[in-house]
């Protein structure tokens, strides 16, 4: 029964992992998980911590709810999709919060944020009904909601990682400003909507900071992109090249690489 646990929950790993990499912890922070967590997206908050062990990291995570303390060290940043009533509950506390953020995505801090919390780094968010919520302009983007959702799996080509496989569920139609420092992730095919529907854009893209409309979750079935925010957190706080799995971890990511690769093929073969 221990051993079950341990296979779990990264336990065993963690304990492998002070031979290989002295477990070094890797601080990850996940944002408002009570109201923006949609369509599986704490799915990636587990991914990044489990391959973060087999990687011979002690990776902690902090759930960050509105009023809660900030924490003293961030490594990682993951956050999901909700509601748009989530995203206005959560938008205060947000705001109160987009100075630390800010600074840590301009000092190369990894993040990942999915569908509605992508919007919420954007300028703004225009709900269908007209509401603007204001965003923390760490992405030079703008959102307006209208009323056909965008709905389906979806495959984003991306020159950094190949294809990247997930599932869209949005309202907001999202446009990256021309001229900016943000550009866009990766590119849909005509039967995918991606950003907005019209110019074939998906997601967008600056420093280490990843935006994108891909929930399913989405790291679980791309683990190159959980592994390039382990291993930017792993450049940018302990001056890391690369990762090396544990002894224990090399097996074990072989297995998830395998599944990963096997629930990507099926997602891509059923389009909408
Ligand atoms: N899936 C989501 O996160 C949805 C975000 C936002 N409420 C929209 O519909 O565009």
């Amino acid at each position: 029964m221990s051993d079950m646990a341990n296979a779990n929950d990264g336990t065993a790993d963690v304990a492998a992992a002070a031979n290989a990499n002295d477990g070094r912890v890797l601080d990850i922070v996940t944002l408002y998980p009570r109201d923006m967590n949609i369509y599986g997206d704490s799915g990636n908050v587990l991914t990044v911590r489990r391959r973060a062990a087999l990687y011979g990291f002690t990776p902690v995570v902090h759930n960050y709810n509105q009023g809660d303390e900030w924490p003293e060290h961030v490594d990682i940043v993951l956050g999901g999709g909700g509601q748009d009533q989530g995203q206005g509950t959560i938008t205060d506390d947000l705001f109160a919060r987009s100075r630390q953020i800010r600074a840590l995505a301009d000092d190369g801090c990894p993040m990942l944020l999915i569908c509605g919390m992508y919007q919420l780094f954007g300028e703004y968010f225009q709900t269908v009904e007209g509401d603007r919520l204001p965003g923390i302009g760490v992405l030079d983007l703008v959102t307006v909601g209208q009323p056909v959702r965008m709905i389906g799996n979806l495959v984003d080509h991306t020159e950094e990682f190949g294809d990247v496989v997930g599932y869209e569920n949005h309202s907001g139609q999202t446009f990256l400003r021309d001229g900016g420092r943000t550009r866009p992730w990766g590119r849909v095919d005509a039967d995918g909507t991606g950003n907005n529907g019209r110019d074939h854009t998906e997601g967008a893209r600056y420093n280490a900071v990843i935006g994108t409309y891909l929930h399913g979750s989405v790291l679980p079935k791309n683990p190159r992109v959980a592994d390039y925010l382990i291993g930017e957190a792993a450049r940018r706080r302990y001056g890391m090249e690369r990762l090396e799995p544990t002894a224990q971890g090399a097996d074990e990511l072989r297995r998830l690489d395998d599944l990963a690769r096997r629930a990507a093929a099926v997602a891509a073969s059923r389009p909408r």
